[in-house]
């Protein structure tokens, strides 16, 4: 799939089908006792409402001629009785709708959530993360409307137009088709509009989803921005996407409110032809009551129909956003457990890579025939040129992607024959910016191992040498940080991410080392606790200090798409080749050791 930016429209990848919208039923069917509930309530308002025109034509043709003020109390007090009843239905509608129109978004909110949990990298890879977010938070509360007010109107409105018009019909069949005459204009009006809405509010949709993008990454991009003082520009560009997502609002307006005044005069000049007809008589004999009553059913139709009209109008809308909500959503997991995969077994360490050729994109290969064996509990570190594919391995590894060709293999197992979760779960992955959720220092560190007591991690802690700094905080474990740490150093986030990985106790270790150079005291604490977390696991460390290099079992040299060399330290510089050249260069410069 071609890459996406910000600044470039995103593409539909399918069509839209009317399936959408049985999709969005099958999140409104576990609601449809109170969906029923509901409707009997809307029918009963329905038919109290019958009530008033009806009543209007006995009081004028009858009671008022008649003199009868009986009668004129009896019909005035059961039509004040069908107010009070239609206002209180109307209460209970709006409540019970709302109810439900918020539980049915809650529930889509969660499959989309759930869907993105498992989704693979390559899917956040390919797109900027502000349009991903937009898809579960903006793109489904624009259902709301459609699901709190929608739906229901809709269903309350369709009986709406079917009692009115077996009322009218039985009234005067004649009065009934002069009302219906202009019904097929609003229908072809309603067939020209949608086309030219559809069109717009997807359009709406993708410049509303550039500019959330590009919010996303000035917020992410902040600290850049700022130590480069390019807030002017980064200002310029964001005013280009909020005035793309301002023509396009606008666009989208005024196709919408093209139905509503169409409707309405439709409905005005059926008024004025029933008048007309009344009046002059074409056709129809009918009494000054039963006239008056027939306005009152007119608009007791018409309404109804607008709401219809509104409806659409409304779905035309959504229907920009549901078919970006189940693209997502249909999106495939590529990395998935095989039919029949097993579970992994206790992971014992040994890990194979066999002929191993591995590419993000067709045509280049960043992996070419990688081979090893690597030993329970030996450490190996991976060192090479940048853009090598060091990260690349270690994702292949815990099936983060799977490879093109070759086989990856823990324990003689192929990776692909067994469950993703019984795999990762004995294995752990510290990425190099440690990522630091919002919460407590405890709770960071227990993401590791969710039944952990506090004392369980204090001793994590402890074995990892980040008891020390810990204590000293203001709440100690229950120190409060920032999402992704902000306002801890970065050797601090890397003792915590020891901590947390310590915990979940993998058999099978994967670091990416942090670059960020670090004072020569933490560099000895952060190999204290590395050394710690090391033991008796099998461990793969993208390293860039000489310290961890030197400590290590193995060191494979990843260059060309190969293990170029493979060997410890002393044998590797002995050898005087692409390591020692390595060493030479840059670690001699950085002289960590
Ligand atoms: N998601 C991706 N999509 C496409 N290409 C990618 C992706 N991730 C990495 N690459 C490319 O794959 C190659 C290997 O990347 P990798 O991150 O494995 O290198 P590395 O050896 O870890 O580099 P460094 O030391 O700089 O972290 C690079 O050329 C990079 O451009």
């Amino acid at each position: 799939m071609a890459r996406n930016t910000y600044d470039k429209d995103e593409e539909l990848l399918q069509e839209f089908n009317w399936s959408y919208y049985k999709r969005l039923g099958v999140y409104i069917v576990p609601y449809k006792k109170a969906l029923l509930k509901t409707l009997a309530v809307i029918i009963f308002a329905n038919i109290a409402g019958m009530i008033g025109p009806y009543f209007t034509k006995l009081a004028i043709d009858e009671a008022i001629p008649n003199k009868d003020i009986k009668q004129l109390m009896v019909l005035g007090i059961i039509f004040l009785l069908s107010l009070i009843a239609i206002g209180m239905s109307m209460r209970y509608r709006i409540q019970s709708i709302t109810e439900i129109g918020q539980d049915v978004l809650k529930d889509m909110r969660s499959s989309i959530f759930v869907h993105l949990q498992k989704l693979p990298f390559s899917y956040f890879d390919n797109r900027p993360h502000g349009k991903i977010l937009i898809r579960v938070v903006n793109y489904i509360n624009t259902l709301s409307d459609l699901l709190s007010n929608g739906l229901i109107n809709l269903i309350s409105d369709i009986f709406s137009v079917i009692i009115t018009l077996v009322v009218m019909f039985m009234i005067d069949v004649k009065l009934t088709l002069y009302s219906l005459i202009l019904l097929p204009v609003l229908f072809v009006l309603v067939m020209f509009i949608k086309k030219l809405q559809r069109k717009a509010y997807q359009e709406l949709s993708n410049k509303q989803s550039n500019m959330n993008a590009y919010i996303h990454e000035s917020i992410s991009g902040i600290k850049v921005t700022q130590s480069f003082a390019r807030e002017e520009e980064s200002f310029e560009n964001f005013s280009k996407i909020s005035n793309a997502y301002r023509d396009s609002y606008m666009k989208a307006v005024k196709v919408q409110f093209l139905l509503w005044p169409a409707v309405q005069n439709i409905s005005v000049i059926t008024t004025s032809l029933i008048y007309f007809v009344g009046i002059r008589g074409l056709g129809v004999d009918v009494s000054t009551g039963t006239l008056i009553a027939f306005i009152g059913y007119i608009n007791n139709f018409w309404n109804p129909v607008i709401n219809i009209g509104n409806f659409y109008n409304s779905l035309i809308t959504a229907t920009a956003y549901l078919e970006r909500i189940f693209e997502t959503m249909d999106v495939e997991p590529d990395i998935k457990d095989l039919p029949g995969a097993i579970e992994m077994p206790e992971i014992k360490g040994k890990v194979t890579f066999e002929d191993v050729v591995f590419r993000y994109e067709e045509g280049r290969n960043i992996l070419d025939g990688i081979n090893f064996t690597v030993n329970p509990g030996e450490s190996i570190a991976l060192v090479g040129p940048t853009g090598a594919g060091k990260t690349t391995v270690i994702n292949l590894l815990s099936r983060f992607y799977d490879v093109n060709e070759g086989e990856v293999k823990v324990d003689d197992i192929n990776v692909r024959d067994v469950t993703l979760e019984s795999l990762r779960t004995q294995m752990g992955v510290m990425l190099q910016d440690t990522f630091v959720f919002s919460g407590t220092i405890l709770e960071n560190i227990r993401y590791g191992k969710l039944d952990a007591s506090e004392e369980e991690v204090m001793e994590a802690a402890k074995v990892v040498r980040a008891h020390d700094f810990i204590k000293d905080l203001k709440d100690g474990y229950h120190t409060v940080v920032e999402e992704r740490g902000s306002t801890l150093s970065a050797g601090q986030r890397q003792l915590i991410s020891f901590a947390r990985a310590l915990l979940a106790d993998p058999k099978i270790l994967i670091l990416d080392e942090a670059t960020s150079s670090i004072d020569t005291k933490t560099e000895e604490l952060l190999q204290i606790g590395l050394q710690q977390l090391l033991k008796g696991r099998t461990s793969f460390i993208i390293a860039h200090r000489l310290s961890t290099i030197k400590n290590s079992d193995k060191i494979f040299y990843i260059d060309g798409g190969k293990v170029a060399e493979a060997g410890n330290h002393d044998a590797l510089m002995a050898e005087r080749g692409l390591y020692h050249h390595l060493y030479q260069s840059q670690y001699d410069l950085l002289k960590v050791d």
